[in-house]
């Protein structure tokens, strides 16, 4: 089996088995600040069992096509999302799970502009920044009990640009 992914360009039609892409898309739903700013409402479904939303900052290192996935991961009692602080676009890989076990990795580009949120308990990556400064707003559950669940390949996917 092809253990190689080509990135696609991110996109929300693409992504929404998996969570939502934020990002600004036609007109603001509502102006607000006596006109001077709009607001585009609502564009992601947080979810969090049993806790409460919290907003951490993750620094992580750069990372480089072509780009080894060793794992990926999900969270069943919460949903995250990664919104980038300096525009530094991330690779973002997902699967569907088919009993307890990710299938059918995809892997798409984030443009500078995007963000995400992947919908609870879906199989991801880690935050794997394309550049430097890796720095992103991370918002997912704040609360007890496990949260994080692993799944480590065999042999790892490596994930070429678009
Ligand atoms: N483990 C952790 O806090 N980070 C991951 O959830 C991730 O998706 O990067
Ligand atoms: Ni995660």
């Amino acid at each position: 089996m092809s253990r190689t992914l080509t990135a696609a360009p991110l996109t929300a039609a693409a992504f929404a088995p998996y969570g939502e892409v934020i990002e600004l898309s036609g007109a603001p739903d509502k102006m607000i600040n006596q006109g001077l700013c709009g607001r585009h409402h609502d564009l992601a479904r947080l979810d969090f069992a049993d806790g409460r939303a919290g907003i951490s900052l993750f620094d992580a290192k750069a990372r480089h096509f072509p780009c080894p996935v060793e794992m990926v991961e999900r969270h069943p009692e919460g949903s995250q999302a990664f919104i980038p602080v300096n525009n530094v676009p991330m690779l973002v890989v997902v699967a569907e799970d088919a009993n307890g076990t990710p299938v059918n990795l995809r892997a798409f580009l984030s443009a500078p502009g995007q963000s995400i949120n992947l919908h609870r308990n879906t199989w991801h990556g880690v935050l794997t920044p394309i550049g430097a400064p890796g720095l992103y707003a991370v918002v997912d559950r704040i609360g007890d009990g496990a949260n994080l669940e692993e799944f480590w390949f065999d042999e790892p996917f490596v994930v070429t640009e678009p």
